[in-house]
């Protein structure tokens, strides 16, 4: 992130998001929720904002597409919102995602604040910049850079969060320590899942992946590493989304792309077939099996084509060499894809 990106993590972000937009002379402040953030996090907030206009949208990935953006972007332009205005993203990944894009394209470009509020959102995706879009049936396939004026993060928001949601940002935790920290991957394996300590977590990941996109915030290289189980887990999570009653979580599909990308690993890139066994059977326990027909598998890995980390027509992917450290710019050959994905359903 930019040096002028205000980065907070508390309890109760309300007062500091009051303080915050007092400190500066906004012409207007559009807050822009889904439906269930409505309901369960604009009442924690509502009080103390200042006057405000605000928008809803339907929740879930299957409205993150420009038809969405186009009704956010018709709601700022009804509401003569100018450039001096600012947008409160309140909701999770989609929301940010979305949100973000219509705010960092609406007349080239507005201030934005992403207020986090699911685990996901926390700990991974309103750091960073990267905004936008599913378009086609894949993921992210249209978005920009571009920084928030502030991250807000108020871990109190996560009472109200369905447990298999938090369950689903428990996977980008797990990938931040497979990525960067080994010591913290054992330490995290002590704690059963109901007992870990959210706040800690999220400052953990936070720190994790603020470090690393300060020194590459348009993915040219490190940054990549954030990508670890996405190459499989964003073609899965795109076959899916595509078969609607089969849909899956973005950390769901994650982790299915991390035992994929895990088993790749121990080909490639030196993984230990005892730190593979380790991981799978975690990731199992913690989020089942996806069946997956031969099928299926010959509809997924196409998607995987589209990958933003490829070059030249060959799919590159982010291998473990071991817990704790990664490499990225690995060449996957489909066929090992393929492999992969039928070794899971095997395991
Ligand atoms: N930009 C990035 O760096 C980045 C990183 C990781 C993931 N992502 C994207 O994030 C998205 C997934 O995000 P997500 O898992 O937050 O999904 P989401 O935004 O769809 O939120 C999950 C569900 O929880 C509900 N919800 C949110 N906060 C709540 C709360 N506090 N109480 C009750 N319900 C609440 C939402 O309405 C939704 O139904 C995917 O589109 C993924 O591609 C982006
Ligand atoms: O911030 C990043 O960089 C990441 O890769 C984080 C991922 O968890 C996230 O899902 C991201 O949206 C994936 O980006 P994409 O470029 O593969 O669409
Ligand atoms: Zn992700």
């Amino acid at each position: 992130m930019t040096q002028t990106t205000t980065l907070l993590i508390q309890e109760n972000i309300g007062p500091t998001l009051a303080q915050w937009l007092a400190d500066r002379s906004y012409s207007k402040i559009a807050v822009l929720t889904d439906t269930n953030t409505q309901r369960d996090c604009y009442p924690l907030l509502a009080e103390v904002l200042p006057p405000h206009v605000t928008y809803t949208v339907p929740a879930g990935e299957q409205h993150k597409h420009l038809a969405t953006c186009q009704q956010i972007w018709h709601f700022l332009t009804e509401q003569q919102f100018d450039r001096h205005g600012v947008v409160l993203n309140l909701g999770g990944g989609v929301m940010g995602d979305m949100g973000g894009f219509c705010a960092a394209t609406y007349k080239r470009g507005v201030d934005f604040v992403q207020l986090p509020t699911t685990l996901l959102a926390q700990v991974d995706a309103s750091v960073g910049g990267k905004l936008g879009v599913d378009f086609e049936g894949y993921k992210n396939h249209v978005g920009v850079f571009a920084q928030p004026a502030a991250v807000l993060i108020g871990t109190d928001f996560l009472r109200t969060l369905p447990t298999r949601e938090l369950r689903s940002g428990f996977a980008e935790v797990i990938k931040h320590c497979l990525i960067a920290d080994a010591q913290q991957w054992e330490a995290l394996r002590q704690v059963p899942f109901a007992q870990q300590d959210w706040l800690a977590l999220v400052e953990h990941s936070v720190a994790i992946k603020s470090g690393i996109t300060e020194r590459d915030p348009k993915e040219k290289g490190e940054r990549k590493l954030l990508n670890f189980g996405h190459t499989v887990g964003h073609a899965v999570e795109s076959w899916l989304l595509a078969h609607p009653d089969r849909a899956i979580l973005h950390g769901e599909a994650i982790a299915v792309g991390m035992i994929c990308e895990g088993y790749l690993s121990v080909q490639q890139s030196g993984l230990s077939e005892a730190d593979f066994r380790t991981m799978q059977t975690w990731l199992l326990d913690l989020y089942g099996k996806v069946t997956l027909s031969a099928d299926d598998i010959a509809g997924i890995v196409p998607l995987a084509r589209q990958d933003k980390k490829n070059r030249d027509g060959i799919i590159r992917s982010v291998l473990l060499e071991a817990p704790g450290r990664a490499r990225y710019d690995q060449s996957i050959a489909e066929t090992a894809m393929v492999e992969a994905l039928a070794y899971y359903q095997t395991a």
